[in-house]
């Protein structure tokens, strides 16, 4: 890209957001798009007249057009590991090839689903699904949306190595009425393996006779699941070219299917369908996934904001932060561009969040104070996930609204203490209601969003080897014992592990 583009973005001197819709009547409209039941209203940003234009520029330039086809195509778009990222073909878009396999395995899974709805593993009521990151956020974060009541098994997702993780799960389940699903794409990783481990120890304990008969595994390298020990009757494969943190709409959504029933599964599948299609068809002005990119780009690049805050206005959804904190910093905090030179400018900002109104009382005060400029992104539901007092929701519309327009408005005081300077910028997206349709539909908006980040950055989104030092050291001191690492490491082993 050239730095003319970037330098034009960089000097432009952003009208106060107040003025911008004192400027021109139809703001609210221009900047809200609506679809797949959400409403998705940038019209708090600074995104104006002459950063709109410069963004559609910059994505003509880094040919974002060009990049979707690639991505929908099926083409190698993750070119450091010489693979494609299918995961629009698993809900129905995209590359034909990739959309017939998946079909296919998703009927494997199903059928799984229906034998054990059948009693073929005999009398089941939980569900202990183990897997970690991409193998574990996607099913976490749906089960506590959308498995709140009508729940058909009781769903625990384990993934933390600490074994009071594990403890925890396990503390109301029946071993003897429990499937072990053990979600690894590679099948390799150390925690998701010694968990597993330790579930099929604690049914043995339980007076299960056959552990591994209550196993299934979700895993992009079958053969291993197969070698570790499950029966390939049971092992649910899925495409290696889907991304651990893109793959919920794969077998690694297999508790989800389970425990929701599989209309509720395609239903989710459906409204991201429908992003995909949005995403890969709507124009530049009117692309929710796009018009959120320009602004994450604007304030990340040229208002050197370095993180963005999430906050969801609805219990259910309290899981997003964490679910995006991976699919955003895992996918687009690299510092190489996708032809391996140095970035050059900040890589994706910072994503952190919580849940209103709780947050007001806790961190809202640097958001509407604080030196920092950050990016706020609302989430509410029109309806609520409960049956009491409408008060409830009301009071909490009512806030969620009220801190995008404090955040926005502000209100001056002589008393500099007092005063709110406003002009902070905010998005917010109100769903129909919490669904497997619009949950579904949400989450591939992110998974756009961030692509065209990384599209308009010139990064590649789909690897994520500043994750493997960590291991390596791990295993390294596992192996090697506390001899040979810097002296702070080398004590701390000693204080905590002895020479191992
Ligand atoms: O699914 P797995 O192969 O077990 O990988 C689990 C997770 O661990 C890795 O370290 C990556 O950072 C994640 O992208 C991945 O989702």
């Amino acid at each position: 890209m050239t730095d003319s583009n970037w330098t034009q973005l960089e000097n432009h001197k952003a009208p106060a957001l107040l003025s911008l819709f004192e400027s021109d009547a139809d703001r609210v409209a221009k900047l809200t798009v609506e679809l797949a039941g959400i409403r998705f209203d940038l019209s708090k940003t600074h995104l104006d007249d002459t950063l709109l234009p410069g963004f559609s520029a910059l994505a003509d330039e880094t040919q974002l057009v060009a990049a979707k086809e690639a991505l929908f195509s099926g083409a190698i778009v993750n070119p450091t590991e010489g693979r494609a990222a299918e995961h629009s073909a698993e809900r129905g878009t995209g590359n034909p090839d990739a959309v017939a396999h998946a079909r296919e395995l998703h009927n494997r899974m199903r059928s799984l689903i229906d034998a054990i709805d059948a009693g073929a593993l005999g009398e089941i009521e939980h569900v202990l699904h183990i897997g970690i990151g991409g193998s574990a956020l996607g099913p976490k974060l749906l089960m506590d949306a959308l498995g709140r009541e009508d729940v058909r098994y009781n769903v625990k997702v384990v993934s933390n190595v600490d074994g009071a993780a594990l403890t925890e799960a396990v503390a109301t389940m029946d071993p003897h009425k429990t499937i072990v699903a053990v979600a690894s794409k590679t099948f390799t990783t150390t925690e998701t393996l010694l968990n597993a481990s330790s579930a099929i120890e604690w049914m043995r304990k339980g007076g299960v006779t056959d552990p591994y008969s209550q196993f299934v595994a979700l895993t992009a390298y079958p053969e291993k699941a197969i070698e570790w020990g499950i029966d390939e009757s049971r092992v649910l494969p899925f495409n290696e070219a889907v991304g651990g943190r893109y793959s919920l709409w794969c077998s690694i959504g297999f508790p989800v299917a389970l425990g929701l029933g599989w209309a509720a599964y395609e239903e989710l599948l459906e409204g991201a369908a429908a992003m995909d299609r949005h995403f890969r068809t709507a124009p530049t002005l009117e692309n929710a996934p796009t018009l959120a990119a320009f602004s994450d780009l604007y304030y990340a690049q040229c208002r050197g904001c370095q993180t963005r805050a999430v906050f969801a206005y609805d219990e259910r959804l309290r899981l997003l932060p964490d679910y995006l904190q991976q699919l955003e910093m895992e996918s687009n905090g690299k510092s190489v561009t996708t032809q391996g030179a140095p970035l050059g400018r900040h890589s994706s900002p910072v994503t952190w969040g919580g849940v209103g109104t709780d947050a007001q009382h806790a961190v809202f005060q640097l958001l509407h104070q604080g030196t920092h400029l950050i990016p706020v992104e609302f989430i509410a539901s029109k309806t609520p996930g409960h049956d009491f007092d409408s008060a409830h929701h009301e009071a909490l519309l009512v806030n969620c609204f009220a801190q995008g327009a404090a955040l926005m408005t502000g209100r001056a005081s002589d008393d500099l203490a007092r005063n709110y300077e406003g002009n902070r910028p905010s998005t917010t997206l109100l769903l129909d209601d919490v669904t497997p349709g619009t949950v579904g539909a949400l989450i591939a908006f992110y998974e756009h969003r961030t692509f065209a980040n990384a599209v308009m950055l010139g990064i590649n989104p789909f690897d994520q080897f500043g994750v493997e030092l960590g291991k390596q050291i791990a295993k390294e001191i596992g192996e090697n014992g506390p001899s040979g690492f810097d002296p702070s490491t080398t004590a701390l082993i000693e204080a905590a592990l002895g020479d191992l």
